[in-house]
C-alpha cells in the first residue's frame, strides 16, 4: 500500500478485513516493520478517536509517534502563487516537505469549509500534502471521505454479522450544527464493496453526491427503510444540494429501541445522546459503536502495516 486517502488505495478488501481481525489478536506482532520509523499526525480539527487509535496503532507497529494541532503552529497557504501578504505565514510547498524529513508516515484531518462545495471537493489540503511530501499520506478524515473510519465499521460489521448478506441501513439523523458529508460518503462506498443490503434513508433535501450514493436504494420514509435492518448505521451530515446547510432539524428522526427493532446499532462517534439517538439504545447491547471505535486501531494499524511493508 502506497497511501491510504481513499478506499480505493485497499486493494482486497475481504483480505485486509481478514488480517485486521487476524492483527487483534496478536497485535504487536509486526513491531521490527516499525522500528525507527515515526508517524506524524496533523490535526486541522478536533479528534477523540482517531487522534488515539492512530497513534495506538502506529505504536502496536513499534513507531515513534508525533502530534501537531497545525492551528497551533503556522497559518498555511494551500493557493498557487499566492502574494503571501495576508494571514498566511508558510505555504504548505515549505510546511510537506520539511514535515517529510520529521516522518516516514504523515496522517492528515482536514475539514471541509461547508461553505463552497467546488472547492472543498478539490481535496486541496490532503491532495496539498500528496502532492508535495515525499512520504506516504493517510486520511484521518478529508473533506468528502472518512476511510479510515469506514474500514472500521466494515471490520466491525463483518466480525458481528449473524448473516451472510445483512440488510444494512444508514439513516441521517438531526444535529444542531453543520456536519461534514465525509463519513456518510465513505460508509456507503464501503458497504458497496461489501456483501450486504444497503439502504440510505434521508429527508428530501439530504441527497449526498449521487456520483457517490449510485443505485444504492434511498428511502425518504425512515420507517420503512428501518423495517428488518440488520444494522443500522446513524449519522448526520449538512445538505450536500443546499451546501452546508442545516435544512432540517426534525427530531422524530432520532433513533429510538422502537425503530431499532432487533438491529445493531452503529454511530462513529461522537455522538450527541436524546439528538442523534436515545439513551436506551446507547445503553443497550443492541449497541456496538464500542466495537467500533476499538476497531479504528486496527483499520489504522492494518494500513499502515500495508504502508510500512511497502517503504
Ligand atoms: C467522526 C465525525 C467527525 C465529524 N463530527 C463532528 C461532530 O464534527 C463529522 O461528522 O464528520
Ligand atoms: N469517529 C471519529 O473519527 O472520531 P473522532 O472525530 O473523535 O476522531
Amino acid at each position: 500500500m502506497k497511501k491510504y486517502t481513499q478506499i480505493s488505495d485497499i486493494s482486497n478488501l475481504s483480505e485486509t478485513i481478514k488480517e485486521a481481525i487476524l492483527l487483534k489478536m496478536n497485535p504487536y506482532e509486526h513491531q521490527h516493520l516499525g522500528k525507527n520509523k515515526t508517524l506524524v499526525m496533523l490535526f486541522f480539527n478536533s479528534s477523540l478517536r482517531t487522534r488515539l487509535s492512530t497513534e495506538k496503532a502506529a505504536k502496536n507497529l513499534g513507531m515513534d509517534v508525533m502530534s501537531l494541532n497545525v492551528n497551533d503552529a503556522w497559518n498555511l497557504e494551500f493557493e498557487d502563487g499566492t502574494v503571501m501578504d495576508a494571514s498566511t505565514s508558510e505555504h504548505v510547498k515549505e510546511a510537506a516537505k520539511v514535515i517529510s524529513q520529521y516522518a516516514d508516515i504523515i496522517a492528515v484531518r482536514a475539514f471541509p469549509s461547508l461553505k463552497d462545495r467546488e472547492k472543498d471537493a478539490t481535496e486541496m489540503v490532503i491532495k496539498s500534502f500528496e502532492k508535495y511530501a515525499t512520504v506516504p499520506i493517510v486520511n484521518m478524515e478529508s473533506a468528502t471521505a472518512h476511510p479510515l473510519q469506514a474500514l472500521a465499521d466494515a471490520i466491525t460489521i463483518s466480525e458481528l454479522s449473524e448473516k451472510s448478506r445483512p440488510k444494512v441501513v444508514m439513516s441521517w439523523a438531526p444535529h444542531p450544527r453543520a456536519l461534514p458529508q465525509a463519513v456518510p460518503n465513505s460508509f456507503v462506498e464501503m458497504m458497496q464493496k461489501m456483501d450486504v443490503d444497503l439502504t440510505i434513508t434521508h429527508p428530501e433535501g439530504y441527497e449526498l453526491n449521487p456520483e457517490i450514493t449510485k443505485d444504492t436504494p434511498i428511502n425518504y420514509n425512515q420507517d420503512e427503510a428501518l423495517k428488518d435492518a440488520d444494522f443500522v448505521y446513524a449519522k448526520n451530515w449538512s445538505s450536500y444540494t443546499d451546501y452546508g446547510n442545516v435544512i432540517s432539524r426534525d427530531r422524530t428522526w432520532m433513533i429510538t429501541k422502537e425503530k431499532l427493532g432487533h438491529a445493531k446499532f452503529m454511530h462513529c462517534l461522537p455522538v450527541r445522546r436524546n439528538v442523534i439517538v436515545e439513551d436506551a439504545v446507547l445503553d443497550s447491547d443492541q449497541s456496538i459503536v464500542m466495537q467500533e471505535a476499538n476497531n479504528r486501531t486496527y483499520a489504522a494499524q492494518i494500513v499502515m502495516k500495508g504502508i510500512l511493508e511497502n517503504l
